[in-house]
């Protein structure tokens, strides 16, 4: 019989087998086998991108982007778009995936001019966060840029989005 004073014993959880139960071309569904730190064995079911590139940590990257121009309060930049997963559409951060040899500066440079038209200039990164620990190994890493509204070139920015996306701007009053 375990005594209640005894040390309870302790184990340093880990990954025994991962196991593809279901893949598509974005996603798979893996069955991961673990450790738990009380030392049983045990299994969870685990979504992960299909996509993520060599030598990074993040799939992602979300964009804060600041909108300044000269006589107006600065605006945070945000994309509506459908979003298949939701029903419906979403206000949020510009964001994208991180393509084969980006920095998450580059990638978010090139989201930004894509789904919102504006040149911007990174001021800020953040470490990777993960999204949804419980459900995917999803990471993104925030990157916090500025856009000169004054510069010519985003006068009138204009989006360079594939034939499959449309995405509406929305600049909103930072308070
Ligand atoms: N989970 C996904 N299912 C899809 O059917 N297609 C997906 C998924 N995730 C990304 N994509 C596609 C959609 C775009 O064509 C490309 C790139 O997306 P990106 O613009 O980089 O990221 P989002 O802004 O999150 O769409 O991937």
């Amino acid at each position: 019989m375990s005594n209640p004073e005894d040390p309870k014993v302790t184990t340093t959880p880990h990954i025994i087998k991962e196991e593809v139960l279901a893949e598509g071309k974005w996603v798979k569904l893996e069955q991961t086998t673990y450790m738990d730190p009380a030392g049983n064995t045990r299994t969870w079911e685990t979504a992960k991108r299909t996509t993520r590139r060599t030598n990074t940590e993040a799939d992602g990257v979300g964009i804060i982007a600041l909108l300044k121009r000269t006589l107006h309060k600065d605006c945070v930049v945000m994309v509506k778009q459908f979003r298949p997963p939701m029903g419906g559409n979403t206000l949020e951060f510009p964001a994208g995936l991180i393509d084969e040899g980006e920095t998450a500066d580059v990638a978010a440079l090139r989201e930004l001019k894509e789904e919102t038209g504006y040149k911007g200039e990174v001021v800020g990164v953040t470490p990777v966060t993960c999204l949804d620990p419980g459900l995917s190994n999803c990471t993104t890493q925030i990157v916090l840029v500025n856009i000169n509204g004054d510069d010519v070139e985003n006068i009138n920015p204009t989006q360079q989005l594939g034939e499959d996306t449309l995405v509406h701007t929305q600049n909103t009053v930072k308070k």
